[in-house]
């Protein structure tokens, strides 16, 4: 049987907005198998991005259960769950948010830095992943000084740094221009692979969609397959 890397189980998340309760997630349930790579893609507005919010313990549910490997994280403190998402998880967002002051190298380290790995280490380890991603030629650049692809593939990089079992990204290649989108998707899918990791990936993009494992959509609150 495939070992699951992410388990949403009976998910439910409401937000107040004035009077009124908007229900988003009703009961949603997903498993994602560990080296999966899974696309989700569905309309705006429908809750891709508090999906991933939720499973990447940025927030928690109203009711149901977040799993990450065997473990549930409900009722674990801030404490517990920032350490889950710093050694576990990795996210990339449709904007890079990198830092300015610091070199693509630096931004790649700082995550592991934070996680208490050695300075040597850490370096080594950016140094490799920026490489993978064809920037070896821009491990000083300050990310004023990249291109949108470069800055991309520097946060996808960083967001790989600790070796995560999960990759949540959210449209992350939802600001490029076509061509260079499915350059660093291409390069996110061979470098995700290679490391082994479980990735769920919002995106609009039905065609990079379709380079996936599968296709998830949400309908009526649900997670459901959806054949692209
Ligand atoms: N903190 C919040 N408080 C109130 N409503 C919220 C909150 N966060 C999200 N929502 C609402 O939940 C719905 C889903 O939002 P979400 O950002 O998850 O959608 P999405 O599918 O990611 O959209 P897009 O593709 O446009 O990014 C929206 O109607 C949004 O306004």
């Amino acid at each position: 049987m495939n070992k699951v890397a992410l388990k949403l189980d009976h998910i439910t998340r409401r937000f107040r907005s004035g009077e009124e309760t908007l229900e988003i997630l009703s009961g949603a349930e997903f498993s994602l198998n560990v080296g999966e790579i899974v696309a989700l893609v569905a309309p705006s507005g429908t809750g891709k991005s508090t999906l991933l919010h939720l499973a990447g313990l940025l927030e928690a549910p109203t009711k149901g259960e977040v799993f990450i490997g065997e473990r549930s994280a409900k009722g674990l403190s801030d404490t517990a769950r920032t350490a889950i998402r710093r050694d576990q998880i990795g996210f990339v967002y449709q904007f890079h948010h990198l830092l300015g002051e610091f070199t693509a190298c630096e931004n790649v380290m700082l995550p592991q830095l934070i996680a208490g790995v050695d300075a040597h280490q850490a370096r080594e380890r950016a140094k490799d992943l920026l490489t993978r991603f064809g920037l070896s030629h821009r491990l000083n650049s300050l990310p004023g000084r990249l291109s949108g692809g470069e800055q991309q593939r520097t946060a996808i990089a960083r967001a790989l740094a600790n070796r995560p079992k999960i990759l949540l990204a959210d449209e992350p290649t939802g600001n490029l221009d076509v061509g260079t989108a499915d350059n660093v998707f291409n390069e996110l899918l061979r470098i995700v692979r290679e490391e082994g990791v479980a990735a769920l990936i919002a995106t609009h993009n039905d065609e990079l969609a379709s380079r996936m494992d599968r296709t998830v959509t949400l309908k009526d609150g649900k997670l459901v397959p959806l054949n692209v």
